[in-house]
Order: C-alpha cells, then structure tokens, then sequence
C-alpha cells in the first residue's frame, strides 16, 4: 500500500481520515507484550545518506520494527545510497537505481545529505540536487511539517514558557515547485557585463491548486484555519498564488483562511506562534519558516515530516540537515527521524496504531527525562543519539498493546 494523496473531491476521504496532526498521549509504560505472528509486509527502502544520517536512520529503523511488529507487520528494508555518501560511491547523487527501488516500494525513509565535502561541488554533482531530484521523481509535492511544543520540553524553547506552551501548528510547504526548480536559472553575464546568478520563482496553477486543497482539508481536520504564507506585495508568483489559493477557499467555506506576508510571518512565529493552525506556503518559504519553527519546540531535532504525492510512496525524513557539525559523535537527536518513522507508519501505510505506539514511546522516553545535548535542561539525563534510541525501544516495548 503506497502513500496517496487523492485530489479529487471524490477520492479525497481516504487520505482524509489520516490527515490530522499527531495527538500525543502520554501512558505509562505498565506491561510488556510479546508480537503478534506478522500478517502484513512492506517495503521500505532506508536512504541514511551523510553525517548524521546514518546514525538517525540507524536508531529510527529499530524503533520503526519494534513497533511495527506488534501489529503484526513485518517490513522489508532495502538501504541505498544517496547524497554524498552516493557521490562518493557511484559519481551521483541520486543513482537510478536508488530511485528505482525507491519508486517501487511502499514508502521512503530519509536521514538526511550534505557535508562540507561536497559543498564547492557542480550543482549537478552536490547531494542536494539528488535530494530535490528524488523529491521530484517520486512526485511528492505536499510536505507536512508538525511543529508541536510538547509539555516535556517547554523549557527547551528559546521562546519564553507562557509564548511557546501549547503551540501546534501544520507547515503545508508545496515541495516540487517554486524557486528550487524554477527555469531559467544559472549563471550568466548581465548588459552591464557584470557576472550574475539566477533563479527563477514559477507556479503553474494547477501546482498552487492541489497544495491549496491539500492545506484546506488538513486544515478543516484540525482547528479549520489556514493562513496563505506569501510575498504577493512584490512577487508576480505569489501574487497569483494568491489568487489561486482564494478561488480554492470556495470549496471550503468552513475553513478561516488569511493571508499574511511572509516577512510578517516570520516575525508573527516568535511574537504569538499560537495565532498559527495551518499554514500553507510555497517551497523555500516553507523551508524557511519550518526551521524558525522547530526552534520555537525546542530543537530542529524534534521536526519529522511527511512528503506525499498522488500516488506512489511517500517520502518521510526529519526536517534538520546532516549535521556536519556534530556528525559521527553520537550526539545527534533521532527524535525527528523516529517521529518520522511514526508518520511513514500513519500517512504512508495506513499504520495508525504502530504510529501512536511510536509517538507515545517518544513522550514516555521524555518524560523519563532522557535527553540529548539539544534538549537539554538542567535536571534532566544527558544522553547520545543510541542511549535515546535504546530509551524509546524499552519505552515501545513496555506498552499496552494498542491492537493486539
Ligand atoms: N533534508 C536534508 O537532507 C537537508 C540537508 N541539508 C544539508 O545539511 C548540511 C548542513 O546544513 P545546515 O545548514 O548546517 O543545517 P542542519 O540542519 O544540518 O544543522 C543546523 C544546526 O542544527 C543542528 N542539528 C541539526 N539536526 C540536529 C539533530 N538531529 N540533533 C541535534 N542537533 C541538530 C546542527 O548541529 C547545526 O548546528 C548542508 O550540506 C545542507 O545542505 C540541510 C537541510 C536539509
Ligand atoms: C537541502 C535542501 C534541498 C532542502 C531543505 O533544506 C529542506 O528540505 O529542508
Ligand atoms: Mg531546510
């Protein structure tokens, strides 16, 4: 079963019935359960890529098993190269057959690409070009980004505790379009004869109007607001994005939609992030404010996301980078990536109950205090990426069973 997002009014429901953000309830651990005989198979196809991509992937593809398999599903895994580390194999950074085995499996598992190894590379020949080439090929253009402030790590906010307490909003970021792939672009010379670079922000209707529909009915299942992130006081593209977003809104005249610029709203995210339910946005604006907003729930090693299509496999991948920083040292946060493993399970493959026994095994593990350097708060346990990993296994395996 593929990831599918069905844009029709028609065919909308089944994606419907799994589109709100993720609730998480904390129960305590109290007994362990033994897993059910498997009676259900996928395919995942794990791209760990570079930096702390490995060591994410790694923790994040236990936990997805352990949860799995008390719902009587068994996976298939099937690694592949991508990024840098497929550069360094192959001399490009998303290898057909990577693709390939990508496109024919049931979902898509990213850690993530890049490094200062590649940094002064040919555009065609750095890990990001593979990574926007995959997201391309497996046609994914809606990308859902949660940022939650849970209770557990209010004091890790940079905001202060009465501005970030309670924040739950939806980043909808349209995700094959816009200024990553708009032509022309490159490098050129100017009529004055001066060397330029360029890039070209481009919509086509049809692009605006199914992230628009897919924004409105997400937001319909959550608190039925929906705030338009755009420029269209400058930009001819937002201007009609604009344009496009409103004629959607006649579909759904029971979901609040404003419009806001998107300097504003960037400022609007640390002033009152709570104003904010849903908010639809094009790509880089996405990319943008998705990373503001992971600060405001404590580390960009919370945010998981979800990259969905209209059909094919979905691609699931923390919203954070690779990390050169930090990479190989253990002290990378796999929450985000775990919490995508959660999304692959309720979004990709229908998996509900696995899901919230992820996303309940991550609250249990926080509020058994384990942290990493990112979350960490005075009286709290200072772990490394496996130790965390190790945490929210034991804290899979000891719950209740959801279904079994
Ligand atoms: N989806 C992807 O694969 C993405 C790849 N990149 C690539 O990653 C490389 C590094 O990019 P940056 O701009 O530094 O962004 P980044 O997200 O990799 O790192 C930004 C900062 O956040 C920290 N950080 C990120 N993830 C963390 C985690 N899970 N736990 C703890 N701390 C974490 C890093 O240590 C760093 O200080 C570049 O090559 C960039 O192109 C950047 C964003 C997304
Ligand atoms: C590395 C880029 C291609 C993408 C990015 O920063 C993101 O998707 O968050
Ligand atoms: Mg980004």
């Amino acid at each position: 079963m593929a990831a599918c997002l069905q844009l029709n009014a028609k065919s909308y429901r089944a994606f419907l019935s799994t589109t709100s953000a993720p609730k998480h309830s904390a129960k305590p651990a109290r007994m362990r359960c033994s897993a059910a005989s498997p009676s259900k198979r996928y395919s995942i196809t794990l791209l760990p890529g570079d930096g702390i991509g490995p060591e994410v992937i790694s923790v994040a593809k236990n936990v997805l098993n352990l949860a799995a398999s008390f719902e009587g599903i068994e996976f298939k895994f099937q690694e592949m190269p991508m990024g840098g580390a497929a550069l360094d194999l192959t001399g490009v950074p998303l290898p057909e057959e990577t693709l390939s085995v990508a496109k024919q499996s049931d979902a898509v598992l990213l850690g993530a690409i890049g490094g200062y190894k590649w940094d002064n590379n040919e555009k065609h020949l750095k890990p990001e070009t593979g990574l926007l080439k995959l997201r391309e090929g497996l046609k994914v253009f809606a990308n859902l980004r949660p940022a939650t402030v849970l209770p557990q790590l209010v004091d890790s906010s940079t905001l202060k505790k009465e501005v970030a307490e309670g924040v739950d909003l939806l980043v909808v970021r349209e995700l094959t379009g816009g200024i990553y792939f708009g032509k022309p672009r490159g490098f050129g010379t100017n009529e004055d004869g001066a060397e330029i670079g360029f890039n070209t922000e481009v919509y086509a209707s049809y692009e605006i109007d199914r992230i628009a529909r897919v924004a409105f009915e997400t937001a319909r299942k959550r608190r039925g607001k929906l705030c338009s992130v755009d420029k269209a006081n400058v930009l001819e593209a937002s201007m009609f994005w604009r344009k496009r977003v409103i004629q959607i809104a006649s579909e759904y005249p029971d979901v609040e939609l404003s419009h806001m610029y998107v300097d504003n709203a960037a400022m609007q995210l640390i002033r009152n992030p709570k104003q904010f339910d849903t908010i639809v946005t094009n790509n880089i604006f996405g990319d943008i404010l998705s990373d503001e907003a992971s600060m405001i729930t404590g580390s960009i090693g919370m945010l998981p996301s979800a990259s969905l299509g209209e059909s094919g496999p979905g691609l699931f991948e923390p919203i954070h980078g690779s990390a050169p920083d930090i990479a190989g040292q253990d002290k990378a946060n796999p929450l985000a990536t775990i919490l995508s493993a959660a999304m692959l399970l309720k979004y990709g493959l229908g998996e509900e109950n696995a899901a919230k026994r992820i996303e309940a095994a991550v609250l249990d593990t926080l509020n058994r205090d384990f942290r990493t350097g990112d979350i960490y708060s005075p009286g709290t346990k200072l772990v490394g990426c496996k130790e965390i990993g190790e945490e929210v296994l034991k804290s899979v395996d000891a719950q209740v069973p959801a279904s079994v």
